[in-house]
């Protein structure tokens, strides 16, 4: 950065670096694009309009292919789809990873395919995620994703940049889904419309933990959701982090909020906007059929921890169902190896493939009418899992678990049983 240069957001050093000039918020960039993903179902339409074009993948290793949404596949068409993605990776040489790989956001970052100061496109609104090690992640429809496919490229209108600072520290039972809730609801469900939110923690969240704050940010219109290492969490990064991915001193925010973290109590958000948000506390009680506990957002070791440490020598309740996905194979055979399905499956959890399950109601444990789900995923819009008249609560892993053995909203805390004397 040359001296001159006004000082820039973490959005405009990335992609001033990978345009190769200097921009600002508002200006147009073409940038170099560091990887393409592609969802099951998005696939066909990707390759439709890459035929149409007549172009094929400029850099094959820059795309990859994930299976994932309805995985394994729930009708013939959906059978076909993924098979001509399947063939069509194959035949040009694309990564894929095929059904029960597990989530397309956890295997990229698994497989290093986001890295501090890359761009990554996914065809996928959570591609936000990647944001959690540094990466500019977004999501683009079919015709923007095949573009860059076939050139390498794609232009980007520079996001204005809003400032999250996370203050203070959680309390016990209190988890970064909860901050992730809370950043939701004080920006509002439209509050950071195509903007770079900037998320400044220093060094208070994991790896994982961020990659659930960056995957919220598509909940307020964000256009990508970049954290900002600080301190010893640079380490969890995985790769070097160049000094020149960071914001400048004194760089212009057109918002600024703080979040204190240690005045948060364990949060939920309440049909059918995800910043209806609220104290679970505010919630408890109400009658819950299933509970669901994987996603993008929270089906991490971390979080499958969580649900194990609440269920452990518990029972889920006798109405309810509770469906446990890990995010990827890798997950499912760390959480395999040290115990922690086995705990889960002893309360009486049902276990899926990794893959996105019934987080968008598509299969795996869809809604029916005027059921209620409590779920670790990020999205609760009406028949989002399902029926119309099927309602879907957000929350925590820890919520989750204690929700699934009372059988209606509650808390860890909830479950400890008073002996009588
Ligand atoms: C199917 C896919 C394109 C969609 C998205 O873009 O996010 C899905 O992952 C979701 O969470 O609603
Ligand atoms: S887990 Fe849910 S939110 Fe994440 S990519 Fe899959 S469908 Fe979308």
């Amino acid at each position: 950065m040359t001296p001159n240069q006004p000082p820039r957001t973490m959005a405009e050093k990335i992609l001033s670096a990978r345009s190769g000039k200097f921009v600002s918020a508002g200006d147009l960039a073409v940038v170099e694009v560091d990887q393409v993903m592609i969802v099951d179902s998005i696939a066909q339409s990707v390759i439709k309009v890459l035929a149409d074009l007549e172009a094929t993948p400029k850099f094959p290793e820059r795309v990859s292919f994930v299976i994932d949404h309805v995985a394994p596949a729930s009708t013939v068409s959906v059978a076909e789809a993924q098979k001509e993605a399947r063939e069509y990776a194959s035949a040009h040489g694309c990564r894929l990873f095929d059904v029960g790989r597990g989530i397309c956001h956890q295997v990229l970052m698994e497989e290093g395919l986001a890295r501090p100061g890359w761009i990554v496109l996914g065809s996928d609104s959570h591609s936000t995620t990647y944001g959690a090690v540094g990466a500019f992640g977004t999501g683009m429809g079919a015709t923007d994703i095949a573009l860059a496919a076939a050139s390498g490229k794609t232009w980007l209108k520079v996001p204005e940049s809003v400032k999250v600072t996370f203050a203070g520290d959680l309390r016990p039972g209190v988890s970064a889904k909860d901050a992730a809730l809370e950043m939701i609801r004080v920006l509002g469900a439209d509050g950071a419309t195509y903007m770079s939110v900037e998320i400044h923690a220093g060094d208070r969240f994991t790896r994982g933990e961020r990659m659930t704050l960056a995957n919220l940010c598509v909940e307020a219109g964000a256009k990508c959701g970049l954290a900002v290492p600080g301190g010893e969490v640079l380490s969890d990064y995985g790769y070097d982090f160049p000094s020149w991915v960071y914001p400048d001193e004194g760089a212009t925010y057109l918002r600024e909020v703080t979040i204190d973290l240690s005045a948060l109590q364990p949060r939920m958000s309440a049909p059918s906007e995800v910043d209806n948000v609220h104290d679970v506390s505010a919630l408890r009680g109400l009658k819950v059929d299933q509970v669901f506990i994987g996603t993008c957002t929270n089906g991490r070791l971390e979080d499958l921890h969580a649900a194990a440490d609440v269920l452990q020598g518990q029972r889920v309740a006798p109405h309810t169902r509770l469906l446990v996905i890990p995010a990827s194979s890798v997950v499912m055979e760390q959480a395999m190896a040290d115990g922690t399905l086995l705990t889960l499956m002893q309360a009486g959890a049902i276990l899926g493939t990794p893959g996105c399950g019934p987080c968008m109601g598509r299969h795996q444990g869809v809604l029916a009418p005027g059921e209620v789900c409590v779920s670790t995923s990020n999205r609760n819009f009406i028949g989002r899992m399902g029926a119309a008249e099927s309602k879907v609560y957000l929350a925590s892993p820890a919520v989750a678990a204690a929700t699934a053995v009372l059988g209606h909203i509650g808390l860890p805390e909830d479950l400890k049983v008073t002996v009588a004397s």
